[in-house]
C-alpha cells in the first residue's frame, strides 16, 4: 500500500478545543511555540504519523469577529489555511451550541470544493438531550458528524480514521519525531511550503516538500536565522520555483518571513535554497545545491 498525506485545517471558535484535541490527536505538547503571547494565537502544526500515513494539522486562530489588526490577520490566516487543505475539520462545542459566527463560517465551508467533517466535542461535559439538539442544528451543514471529546479521547480514533480517507498519495512531509523535537522548525518549513504553493499555484502542485535545516535565536539581538531548503523532484520545477532573475524565490521567501516575524516576534533572516531531489522524502543525498539570499 502507498504511502499517503494530507493537510487538515481545524477550524472552530475560541475554546471550542482545538488546541486540545491538537494535542490529542498528536499525542504530544504541540500548542506552546513561542514565548510571545499573541503569537500562540496564530497557526500551529500538529503532524500525526504512522506507518502508512500522515496527517498534517494546521491549528487556525480562533474565529472571533476581528477587533484589531492583530485579530483580523488571524480570521485571514484561519481562512487562507482553510483554502489550501485536503479537508476541514470544523469543531463545535456542545455545551455552547452553534453560534452565529459559526454559522457563517460553516455556511461558507459547506460551499466549497474541500471536504468538511464536523467534530462535535466536549460531549462528556453534555448531556445527550443537548448533543442531539446541536448535532441537529449542524447536520444542515454536512453529514459527516463526529461526537468526541478531546479531553477525554472519546470517538477521536473513529474520527482520525475518517479523515483518513481524505488523505492522498503522496510524501511524508516531515520526519515522524520531527513534531515532539522542534515545532517551530515545522511551522517554519510549513510557511514556506503555504507560500510556495500559493506562489505557484497548480504548476508543482504535490511535488515539494520544505526543511528547516537551522533555526537559532540571537536573543540578544532579538533575531531569528532561519535556513531552509525546498525540494522538488525535477530541474524544470527547480526553474519555476526559483522563477527569472529569483523573482518567484524572493516573493515565497519574503511572505513566509513575514509570517515568521509574526509568529516568532523579532526579526527573522531567512535563507532559502532549492534542491532537486527526485525522490527527496527517501533520499538523504543532496544533489545539486542552489543558493540564494533573502534578508
Ligand atoms: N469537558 C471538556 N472540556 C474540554 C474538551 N476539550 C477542550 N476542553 C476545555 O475547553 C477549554 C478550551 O480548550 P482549548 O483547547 O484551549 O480551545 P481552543 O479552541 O484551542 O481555544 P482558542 O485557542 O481560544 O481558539 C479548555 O479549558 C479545555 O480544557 C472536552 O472534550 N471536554
Amino acid at each position: 500500500m502507498n504511502f499517503k498525506s494530507g493537510f487538515i485545517a481545524l477550524m472552530g471558535s475560541p475554546n471550542v478545543g482545538k488546541s486540545t484535541l491538537l494535542n490529542t490527536l498528536v499525542g504530544t505538547k504541540v500548542a506552546i511555540v513561542s514565548k510571545k503571547p499573541q503569537t500562540t494565537r496564530n497557526r500551529i502544526t500538529g503532524v500525526l504519523t504512522r506507518s502508512d500515513y500522515q496527517m498534517i494539522f494546521m491549528d487556525t486562530p480562533g474565529l472571533q469577529t476581528p477587533k484589531n489588526k492583530l485579530g483580523e490577520f488571524m480570521l485571514k490566516t484561519a481562512e487562507q489555511t482553510a483554502r489550501d487543505v485536503d479537508a476541514v475539520l470544523f469543531i463545535a462545542d456542545a455545551r455552547v451550541g452553534v453560534r452565529e459566527r459559526d454559522q457563517e463560517v460553516l455556511e461558507r465551508l459547506s460551499k466549497r470544493d474541500i471536504p468538511l467533517v464536523i467534530a462535535l466535542n466536549k460531549i462528556d461535559a453534555t448531556d445527550a438531550e443537548r448533543i442531539a439538539e446541536v448535532e441537529e442544528t449542524l447536520r444542515q451543514y454536512g453529514s459527516e458528524i463526529f461526537r468526541i471529546s478531546a479531553k477525554e479521547t472519546l470517538g477521536v480514533k473513529e474520527l482520525v480514521e475518517h479523515l483518513k480517507k481524505y488523505l492522498v498519495e503522496g510524501p511524508m512531509y516531515y520526519p515522524a519525531d520531527m513534531i515532539s523535537d522542534q515545532p517551530e522548525q515545522v511551522i517554519a518549513a510549513e510557511l514556506i511550503r503555504e507560500k510556495a504553493l500559493k506562489s505557484l499555484g497548480k504548476e508543482i502542485p504535490h511535488g515539494i516538500g520544505v526543511e528547516v535545516e537551522k533555526l537559532e535565536r540571537e536573543e540578544d539581538r532579538d533575531l531569528t536565522n532561519i535556513d531552509a531548503v525546498i525540494y522538488c523532484e525535477k530541474e524544470s520545477h527547480k526553474g519555476i520555483i526559483i522563477g527569472a532573475g529569483g523573482r518567484m524565490l524572493k516573493k515565497i521567501a519574503s511572505a513566509a518571513r513575514e509570517d515568521m516575524q509574526m509568529l516568532f516576534g523579532g526579526k527573522v533572516f531567512l535563507q532559502v535554497w532549492v534542491k532537486v531531489k527526485p525522490d527527496w522524502r527517501n533520499k538523504t543525498s543532496i544533489l545539486h545545491t542552489l543558493g540564494y539570499r533573502e534578508n
